[in-house]
């Protein structure tokens, strides 16, 4: 087991308590996507796995050995674990290849050339690799940052939002040279997102944090075939939810049904189509069924009445 935590209790203040009972295991070279809405505590957890804070009781054990907030003041080595924050702590007066070059030795300096350069290559930053990180947007020194974090080999890598500030071709493009990365070289990466459809292709586990609860702990598959509320069924994306009484009186066997699993069948309930608008891939819906609205995506445009089926 890489990672573990027992029993642990946090809070920022006494009134609120954060995390209450808090129990996670995380096995070595999975990519682990720490999910839920802004506030659950995902930044918190890790700033406590990487012992910046200190907690009220339990234990957080890394490779074996405790982890301790800043009270007790043992910080990890640099080599077995790396936190890349949301404030990204580069040296202003060094060029990004220096700061990516930061912890890596300087016995021989061909072969950290190189490795700085295939870490700017991973993060698509070589262009920039004599620019000074005041020239770049905050997107980009999060980049160097992640290169920085990257070049200790740590077992395990922490990821606080790391495609928050870059605009979609970018985050495609990081993502995968990324996750490729972290997996040759066999680095654990639990990175922190409230955009898990994004990542989703590159996860082995996604972890749920509903205000402070840990909620649902699985594989992605799982989690979205199976969400265990409404909050974790929309983490990808819109869903329709059904209450218990909705889902016998439409005789449907689950509680939510994502917009692709609604079709447009010959037999089937009774629709109204109240909007079909062009969205890219598909064609987004709202349909009356039953006196419910409910959100369907279609191949074409639709209109009127139409009967749907229920088919996951
Ligand atoms: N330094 C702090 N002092 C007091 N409360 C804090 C502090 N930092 C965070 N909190 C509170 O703790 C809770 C969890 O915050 P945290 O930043 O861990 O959430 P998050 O899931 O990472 O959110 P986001 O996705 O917006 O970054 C929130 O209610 C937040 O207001």
């Amino acid at each position: 087991m890489l990672l573990e935590i027992n029993q642990l209790f946090f809070s920022y203040s006494p009134e609120k308590e954060l995390f209450r009972n808090l129990n996670l295991k995380i096995e070595r070279g999975r990519i682990i996507a720490l999910a839920g809405e802004s506030g659950c505590g995902k930044s918190t957890l890790l700033n406590l796995i990487y012992g910046l804070l200190d907690w009220e009781k339990g234990e957080i054990i890394f490779d074996g050995k405790p982890i301790y907030g800043p009270k007790k003041n043992i910080v990890p080595g640099e080599s077995e674990m790396k936190l890349v924050a949301q404030n990204y702590d580069l040296m202003p007066y060094a060029t990004v290849s220096d700061n990516v070059g930061k912890f890596i030795s300087n016995i021989n300096l061909q072969e950290k050339k190189h490795k700085v350069l295939e870490l700017l290559k991973v993060v698509g930053l070589e262009q920039y690799a004599n620019v000074l990180p005041k020239y770049l947007s905050g997107g980009q020194q999060q980049r160097v940052a992640i290169a920085r974090a990257l070049s200790v080999m740590p077992k395990l890598l922490l990821l606080d939002e790391p495609f928050s500030n870059l605009d979609y071709s970018r985050k495609i493009e990081l993502r995968e040279k990324l996750f490729n990365y972290v997996k040759e070289k066999n680095i654990s990466l639990i990175i922190s997102t409230h955009e898990i459809q994004e990542v989703m292709p590159w996860l082995d586990q996604i972890i749920v944090l509903q205000e402070g609860r840990l909620i649902q702990n699985d594989s992605p598959r799982d989690i979205f075939t199976n969400p265990y509320n409404a909050y974790v069924a929309k983490l990808f994306g819109e869903v329709n939810v059904f209450s218990d009484e909705e889902k016998s009186a439409f005789g449907v066997f689950k509680n939510f049904w994502y917009p692709h699993e609604i079709k447009i069948s010959q037999s089937g309930k009774d629709a109204q189509i109240l909007e079909s608008r062009f969205a890219g891939n598909h064609y987004w819906n709202k349909a009356l069924v039953s006196g419910k609205e409910l959100i369907m995506y279609t191949d074409t445009q639709i209109s009127g009445a139409v009967k749907v089926d229920f088919i996951d």
